[in-house]
């Protein structure tokens, strides 16, 4: 076993996961430190969703190890790697699952009332969260009387609501208009930043993945370093494709 190094609030090391026998990762290393934005980027099918769901304790670790702080999710029983969701992890999916029977305030309270915070205390923290979010109008309505960007925006203040310490973002303005998605995740990576929280966003988007403060690039299961060649001078590059190397 290997000590995880003492600044990063998320460690993972050579992590391997399989899906009913087919490889979605193959000895990925990863550390995020604290209050960190860092984006996990690559195509389709690169195992992005397999390693976020790996590192929030969503998966049980089939090889090798995965810390958060100095505790090793890795050897929890699935009881303990709930109650370590439930207190300390927020999730946001590409597509947001919320209740239908509640209403949109009391969707956002969620995951503070399952901590045992009073009602009172939640709604309260719901609505300001609802409020940053340009949804505060919608609290009493049901999320099927929501549109889908009104929905996502529930998703990311349900999930900041509760303040946790890493908030993992699946994609998640994947399925909102450019203009949308920017205004999304600018309130997301202002409202991470300001309240230390640490976030791990997969993305498909170079231009979402620039609001990070660091990428980790995955290709097959596999992370990828990209390094991009120092410009050439304008007169040498006539004819020669613009290039960058991964290795
Ligand atoms: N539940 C599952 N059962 C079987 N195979 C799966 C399952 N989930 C993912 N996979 C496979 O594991 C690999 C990694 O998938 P994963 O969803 O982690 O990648 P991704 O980069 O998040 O892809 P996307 O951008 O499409 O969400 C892919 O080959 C995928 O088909």
């Amino acid at each position: 076993m290997v000590a995880p190094p003492d600044n990063d609030v998320l460690w993972a090391h050579a992590l391997h996961f399989q899906h009913n026998g087919s490889p979605a990762l193959c000895g990925v290393s990863v550390g995020v430190r604290e209050g960190e934005i860092l984006a996990v980027t690559g195509p389709r099918g690169s195992g992005k969703t397999t390693l976020l769901q790996c590192l929030a304790g969503l998966l049980p670790i089939q090889r090798g190890e995965v810390w958060f702080n100095s505790t090793p999710v890795h050897t929890m029983r699935s009881f303990s790697r709930e109650r370590l969701r439930r207190d300390r992890f927020g999730w946001i999916d590409p597509v947001p699952l919320l209740v239908p029977e509640l209403n949109v305030w009391e969707n956002a309270a969620l995951p503070l009332m399952l901590r045992g915070t009073g009602r009172r205390r939640a709604r309260t923290a719901a609505l300001e969260w609802l409020e940053r979010l340009d949804i505060g109008g919608c609290a009493r309505r049901r999320p099927d009387e929501l549109t889908g960007a009104e929905r996502q925006r529930l998703a990311v203040a349900r999930a900041l609501a509760a303040c946790p310490t890493v908030l993992f973002a699946d994609e998640p303005t994947a399925t909102l208009h450019r203009s949308e998605a920017a205004q999304v995740l600018r309130t997301l990576t202002a409202a991470a930043r300001s309240h230390g929280i640490t976030v791990v966003l997969a993305t498909l988007h170079p231009d979402v993945a620039a609001l990070a403060d660091r990428t980790v690039s995955l290709l097959d299961g596999r992370p990828v370093t990209t390094v991009q060649l120092p410009p050439v001078p304008e007169a040498e590059t006539e004819g020669r494709p613009a290039c960058s190397l991964s290795v």
